[in-house]
């Protein structure tokens, strides 16, 4: 198996080819298949990334969530933490951590039970997932742990079987551009 840097590397490096024609063509597809799930259907809040650096698009379903009345809360990092904050359009939004869109206005959201989209580098199967290596997501939802985990990755993103530790806290679903993998976790 290959080690997590590794990985990273390899993810980081086809995400950087995608065109933005190509980009923004998966991302599309990945948005419409959020949008009809009945995880999304049924969610009266979403906790949403921000995407950056051709992560699967985000901010249409954002876009989409507020204008149908959900509440949408979005990441802000705090050194080794990370927290969410209610957002009421996407002009809320500045560059903060690493360049990442963050709120201005710190709104905190307080749901247990959202609908989580989540980012990452590389998933398996079983709903492992390799982010940026801080740790943020595994911090934030082994204290927030009934929030309803979907990951947004391209196909290749998506790897039969990745390293994993004690820690990692698995996706309930990742959505593709072409699957929709329900990991039984
Ligand atoms: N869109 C998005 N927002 C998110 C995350 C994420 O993965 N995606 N995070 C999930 O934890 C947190 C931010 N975590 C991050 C941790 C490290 C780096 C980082 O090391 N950035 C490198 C460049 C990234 C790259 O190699 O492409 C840098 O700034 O040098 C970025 C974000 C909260 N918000
Ligand atoms: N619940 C936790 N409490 C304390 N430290 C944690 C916890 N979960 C993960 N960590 C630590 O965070 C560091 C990074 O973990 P890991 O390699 O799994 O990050 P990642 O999933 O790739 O990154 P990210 O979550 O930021 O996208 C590791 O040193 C790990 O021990």
């Amino acid at each position: 198996m290959l080690e997590k840097q590794e990985i990273r590397n390899y993810i980081k490096n086809l995400r950087m080819q995608l065109a933005p024609s190509e980009h923004e063509a998966m991302s599309r597809m990945i948005a419409s298949k959020v949008e009809t799930s009945p995880e999304y259907r049924n969610a009266r809040c979403i906790y949403s990334y921000v995407d950056f650096g051709n992560e699967a698009a985000t901010k249409g379903i954002i876009a989409h969530a507020l204008t149908e009345g959900k509440r949408v809360a979005v990441p802000k990092v705090h050194g080794d933490r990370m927290d969410f904050y209610y957002i009421r359009s996407i002009s809320e939004l500045e560059e903060g951590c690493f360049g990442v869109l963050e709120p201005v206005v710190l709104d905190p959201a307080g749901e247990e039970e959202a609908l989580m989209l989540m980012p990452g580098v590389a998933f398996d199967e079983n709903g492992h997932r390799i982010g940026y290596g801080k740790g943020y997501y595994d911090k934030y939802l082994s204290i927030h742990e009934n929030h309803y985990k979907m990951a947004l990755a391209f196909d290749f993103q998506v790897f039969s079987e990745i390293p994993f530790e004690d820690t990692d806290i698995c996706t309930d679903e990742i959505i593709t551009e072409t699957r929709d993998i329900k990991t039984g976790k």
